[in-house]
């Protein structure tokens, strides 16, 4: 019922405006699923390779499609992801494109659940899924490489993990973003927004601390739950190894210095989360700091662990943080995305599933985290891609998909 008929791919915008690839499955029985690539701005360097969105295309249309069209079932996720692997013939998706795989990847996840007429997180997790929802952590003031002339740390993430629903969450952190307006509007500090929508001043990491602390806790006593925060350093943005250290804009931190700093900030402000506190090639530092800080916070792997098991595996062994950040388009495929996160499961690792930077409209995400039971989902606060998955969690918690 789910063999594939057809594979249709084309350039489509994303949310900063380039192109990306988008992704169409159709199946013998009528079945259709579509899906759009996603694209990094601080990518890690492990990642699996992005094309330039017409190459991407061509080459999957040359060597993708026929393993797959008349050859696979969209409903064997395995199935389409082995043929896209074989397809490519590299470890590391340079061949058709990460963003060709992940692309008909999802569209085949799709095309599969529209065949059983049941939403993608039931298909992609089975029955007993969707009772489990991810606290949404919201981006609310960023700099970094998604905006310029703004805070060293790449996000502050409002994180309400005491809200009693996905819909309140998702509205605690729109609140948190408006309050973060209003406190800003008050200091006398313009600010635009970077490229996840959250804001992007001109003001220190120490400022930006004080004002998500304010905020929070003015949002919190509004919502009456508890809202937290956390952050997204992209430590290895920060590493500069010709200076051994962490370059922010008031002086370079050694490693030891970062451990320390960051430490030191899970303690004064609660911290629930920090990704990526060091850089993608220290797991001693990662270890070190998930000795001291582990039991406290979330200490996550992005560009660390770059969604790769064999890279997950190494963390694991050192014991390098205690979660891990899950962006399909990091690997390539939903199969390779959900192996990372079942070695996480079976290792005591959170899962965190997470956008990118430049995004689209496309809403797997939310259902990958639903169906993996994945306690948190990084996906922003506002802006049209991003609520997109943030609705799309509103509905599967209302049973209205
Ligand atoms: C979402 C992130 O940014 P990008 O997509 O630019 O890697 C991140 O670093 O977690
Ligand atoms: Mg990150």
């Amino acid at each position: 019922m789910t063999r594939i008929t057809d594979v249709r791919l084309r350039r489509v915008l994303d949310s900063r405006g380039n192109a990306t690839v988008e992704a169409d499955v159709l199946t013998e029985s009528g079945g259709f699923g579509r899906g759009k690539a996603p694209s990094g701005a601080s990518t890690g360097e492990y990642e699996a390779i992005e094309l330039p969105a017409n190459e991407a295309i061509a080459n999957a249309r040359e060597e993708a499609l026929p393993r797959l069209i008349g050859e696979v079932h969209a409903g064997n996720q395995r199935d389409v992801d082995a043929a896209l692997h074989a397809a490519d013939g590299t470890d590391d998706f340079s061949g058709i494109g990460a963003n060709s795989a992940v692309a008909i990847s999802m569209a085949a996840a799709k095309a599969g659940a529209d065949v059983l007429g049941a939403p993608l997180y039931q298909h992609l997790g089975g029955t007993f899924r969707g009772n489990e929802y991810p606290t949404p952590l919201g981006n609310i003031i960023g700099g970094g490489e998604h905006a310029a002339d703004a805070t060293n740390i790449q996000e502050f993430l409002a994180a309400p993990v005491g809200a009693p629903s996905v819909e309140e969450a998702v509205f605690a952190n729109a609140a948190v973003h408006q309050e973060v307006h209003d406190i800003l509007a008050d200091r006398d500090l313009p600010a635009g927004k970077g490229d996840e929508g959250a804001w992007a001043p001109s003001v220190s990491d120490d400022e930006a601390f004080e004002i998500m602390d304010e905020a929070v806790e003015t949002v919190a006593d509004d919502f009456g739950f508890a809202i937290s925060f956390g952050l997204d350093v992209a430590g290895a943005e920060l590493y500069d190894a010709d200076e051994d250290g962490y370059v922010y804009d008031d002086g370079v931190k050694s490693t030891q210095e970062q451990i320390e700093y960051i430490a030191g900030k899970v303690e004064e402000y609660d911290l629930v989360y920090v990704e990526d506190p060091l850089d993608e090639n220290d797991y001693e530092a990662f270890a070190d700091l998930t000795a001291q800080v582990g039991d406290q916070t979330l200490v996550c792997g992005d560009d660390l662990f770059v969604t790769n098991v064999e890279r997950l595996q190494a963390g694991i062994n050192a014991d390098a943080g205690n979660s891990i950040l899950i962006k399909p388009n990091q690997i390539g495929t939903l199969t390779d995305a959900v192996d990372a996160i079942e070695l996480a499961t079976a290792n005591g690792y959170e899962s965190v599933v997470s956008h990118r930077s430049g995004e689209t409209e496309d809403t797997t995400i939310a259902h990958l985290a639903v169906a993996t039971d994945a306690p948190f989902i990084k996906t922003g606060a506002v802006g049209g891609e991003r609520t997109a998955k943030l609705n799309e969690l509103i509905r599967i918690e209302d049973n209205a998909v």
